[in-house]
């Protein structure tokens, strides 16, 4: 189930660097989000129109919330002195980090993120500059700020302030933790009362995950808590008050002996720094957190190794049940800021606590399986905590948040329809925004053989060196051995991969056989021996042949060749679908919103009736492998009206798919616009499409699919991944000229996705 990535650290750190300082650098930026191109449009967001919103709020205080960004605005402040297991960096150097939590509170809640890093580690002095500035806000989250300060600081804020507050390090920890800790005790068949715990860590996360564990029923005389010195009991001294909470009336001086006969170990204190003795030592069905980052208290398969009845989380996302704070952050602020919550109190953080723990008890929906790649999750020991990508997180925390805050009296604004609200969060984030995420993920968890044609560029390059360090594919470079490797030198990418170089005397024995298979593939098409013998030296022809011979699971290739001149020999080599007369391409095309896909985009320049119906149905095929239903559009210039030749000719190719695919969904002629629009689709009530927009547009011809994908392409306004090869039997996909690096690996990616759909249908 875990996969592993194939990490240079030399190349991931270069590449850290490059991904932060490419333009524009960092990683968050201000987009106005009202129209600003006419003058009027100028007067309104400035002066004079500006100053009626003023004073409106000047009248109205609460109004700010309706006249400006604050309610959906959150500060992420540090100041640097204890960021992830860094420690003291300083506020500068915590920069990064911050810009990386607005990035996530974007992308998982759809929040805007200003962060904020302030040089002062005088806790009064630095509540003072928070309080200074929290009227910009909706919401504060503390980061990486070092205990105890931390615990001063963040109840001082509380006190004084009355939006939503939290330090992440200790409650959104806590809360995920608190989930899995239920989950976990089930499993094992214990009850929080009575188990025996472990606390190795006693800095911001374990004093506030023991806290909230408290609150849940563990009884405090339980607990064992170390920090760097050992156990701490009643012969320590100059404890902190939050360590004198958790003083044991106890002799036991060391971890060692702290864990012996214990049920349940958490660790947040440093990597390895328990042993499989330790281990040993617990009860039946141990219960053991290692959620030190980057390496835990100990590692996951030595656990294992040690023993098969250890319920185990770790920090990692690359082993199960992952215990990390982005389950929780973006949805419990999310729930607080759509009430105007006057905080976060118990009661909220309680309620996102049950609303995680209970979704990991519910059955998991496809397009989660399917975005890890796995036959089933079930509620068990791998899985007892909900995975980063189920898209249900945002529904059912969120909700239960603000729920939690209305019901406790902290909400100054109220939500009447909880459905209601679900679905207008789920519109928010676009439903499969996280789609590129998951498909990676899907790759991750069974790479398959991937080989790039043009390797001496360096965007093919570039991408076989992500593909291979994230684990996405095994790639493997063909073209000229020794240029590929000049050029690796010249860019310093330093990547062990096979180079498949096809006149290479160590090809000798390949290419006899792929020329074989050529020659009787072709010998009826005017093809001889001897130009066989030619052409298998041709990495055009050596490509598809090494996939027909199943020598690499996945073909990309075209980068800076003629779309047609490539995919003439993919076509004389590779096999068509059963029952596909003409193969077609589809492009997919990922905005903010839902993604949509285009047809035929490359291939069939002018499509019969016939040809339509066929392209819709890969089209078909093709979107419902990657957990999307099809909602299919046949386009025209026209609704419903099929006056011109070509609007006939779509109508004609309607009827078809009608009678022979009763159950597609899928309607038209119709223009793009409409059949993107709810409204303008209620006009049309006998459509199958019913008010719900279409996803997947088949367009008439080769022109305006091309065309209308090429504008969005030049406009940047989306990412566009394909052309994606429908109606061969094996993966093989041809790039358009000088595509990008991220639209290579995601050509690659979709690949191995098909590779592993064939592998899994066999
Ligand atoms: N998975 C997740 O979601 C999260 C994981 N973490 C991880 O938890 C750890 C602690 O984070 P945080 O609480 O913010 O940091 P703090 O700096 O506030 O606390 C660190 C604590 O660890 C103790 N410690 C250090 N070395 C040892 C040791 N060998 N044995 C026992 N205790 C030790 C320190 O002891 P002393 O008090 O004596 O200095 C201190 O109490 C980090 O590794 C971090 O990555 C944190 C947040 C979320
Ligand atoms: C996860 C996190 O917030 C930290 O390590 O600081
Ligand atoms: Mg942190």
């Amino acid at each position: 189930m875990s996969s592993k990535t194939h990490r240079d650290e030399k190349n991931f750190n270069q590449a850290a660097l490059d991904y932060h300082k490419a333009e524009p650098k960092g990683k968050i930026e201000v987009i106005p989000s009202k129209p600003h191109s006419s003058q009027r449009d100028l007067s309104l967001a400035y002066s004079p129109g500006v100053a009626v919103p003023c004073m409106e709020i000047h009248d109205k205080p609460e109004t700010v919330y309706d006249y400006t960004g604050k309610g959906n605005l959150v500060a992420v402040i540090s100041n640097g002195t204890a960021v992830l297991g860094l420690g003291d960096i300083g506020a500068e150097a915590s920069k990064p980090v911050m810009e990386g939590k607005g990035l996530l509170f974007k992308i998982f809640a759809d929040i805007n993120v200003f962060d904020i890093e302030i040089d002062e580690k005088d806790p009064d002095k630095f509540i003072q500059i928070v309080k200074g500035i929290a009227p910009t806000f909706g919401g504060i989250n503390l980061e990486d700020i070092k205990a105890p300060e931390a615990f001063y600081i963040e109840q001082k804020l509380k006190e004084e302030l009355d939006i939503p507050l939290m330090h992440d390090d200790q409650h959104g920890t806590a809360i995920i933790s608190a989930a899995a800790l239920i989950n976990s005790l089930q499993i094992a068949g214990k009850n929080i009362g009575e188990v025996k715990m472990v606390v190795n860590g006693a800095g911001a996360a374990a004093i506030a995950c023991t806290n909230l564990y408290i609150s849940l029923g563990l009884k405090r005389e339980n607990v064992l808590m170390c920090d760097s010195k050992g156990v701490i009991n009643h012969k320590r001294e100059n404890l902190t008050p939050e360590k004198i909470d958790f003083i044991a009336n106890t002799d036991i001086e060391t971890l060692e002996d702290a864990v012996k006969g214990s049920d349940v170990f958490i660790g947040l204190s440093k990597g390895n720094v328990m042993t499989p003795e330790m281990l040993s030592s617990m009860t039946e069905n141990p219960i053991v957190f290692a959620l030190a980052n980057p390496d835990p208290e100990i590692a996951y398969d030595l656990a294992l190794e040690t023993r098969k009845d250890v319920i185990m989380a770790t920090g990692r996302s690359d082993y199960p049940n992952q215990v990390n704070n982005v389950l929780g952050f973006p949805y419990i602020f999310r729930g607080a800021l759509d009430v105007q919550a006057k905080g976060i109190n118990e009661e909220m953080k309680l309620a996102a606590v049950h609303a995680i723990a209970d979704l990991a008890k519910e059955p998991v929906p496809e397009a989660v399986i399917l975005a890890y790649n796995v036959q089933n999750l079930q509620f068990g020991r791998e899985y007892f905590i909900p995975k980063p990508f189920d898209n249900r997180l945002i529904t059912k925390v969120s909700s239960a948040v603000a729920k939690a805050a209305i019901e406790s009296g902290i909400a100054r604004k109220t939500i009447e329809d909880f459905e209601e609200y679900e679905n207008q969060l789920l519109d928010r984030m676009g439903r499969d925004e996280k789609l590129v995420r998951m498909m990676q993920s899907r790759a991750k968890s069974n790479p398959k053989r991937i080989t790039l044609g043009n390797a001496e560029e360096y965007n093919v390059l570039k991408a076989a060196q992500i593909l291979y360090e994230e684990g996405i594919a095994f790639p493997s470079l063909l073209g000229d051995k020794k240029y590929i490797k000049e050029q690796m030198e010249r860019f310093g990418i330093n990547l062990d991969i096979p180079i498949i170089d096809p006149s290479d005397d160590d090809q000798k024995e390949n290419r006899k056989r792929y020329r074989e298979t050529l020659w009787k593939l072709r010998q009826r098409k005017g093809m001889n021996e001897y130009k066989a013998k030619r052409y298998v030296r041709q990495r055009d022809y050596f490509g598809p042949l090494m996939l027909r011979h199943g020598d690499t699971d996945g073909l990309i290739v075209g980068f800076s060749k003629n779309y047609t001149s490539v995919l003439r020999p993919v076509l004389e080599v590779i096999e068509k679908d059963k029952g596909v007369d003409k193969i077609a391409a589809m492009m997919m095309i990922l905005s903010e919103k839902k993604p949509i896909f285009f047809a035929d985009t490359s291939i069939n320049q002018n499509p019969t009736a016939e040809d339509l119906v066929n392209i819709a149905k890969m089209a078909e095929i093709t979107v419902k492998s990657f957990a999307i239903e099809p909602r299919i559009a046949m386009l025209g210039f026209e609704n419903f009206a099929a006056i011109s030749d070509t609007s006939k000719k779509v109508a004609k190719a309607v009827s078809i798919l009608h009678e022979k695919y009763p159950k597609m969904i899928v309607d038209g002629e119709i223009q793009p616009d409409f059949a993107m629009n709810a409204d303008h689709l209620s006009d049309y009530p006998f459509s199958k499409l019913g008010t719900t927009p279409a996803n997947t547009f088949v367009f008439p011809n080769l022109e305006s699919a091309n065309l209308s994908y090429k504008i969005i392409r030049g406009m940047k306004v989306a990412q566009v991944i394909g052309p994606i090869l429908m109606g061969l039997k094996q993966p093989v996909h041809v790039l358009q000229m000088r595509s990008s690096v991220d639209e290579i690996v995601n050509l690659a990616t979709v690949a191995v996705l098909d590779a592993q759909r064939r592998e899994n249908k066999k």
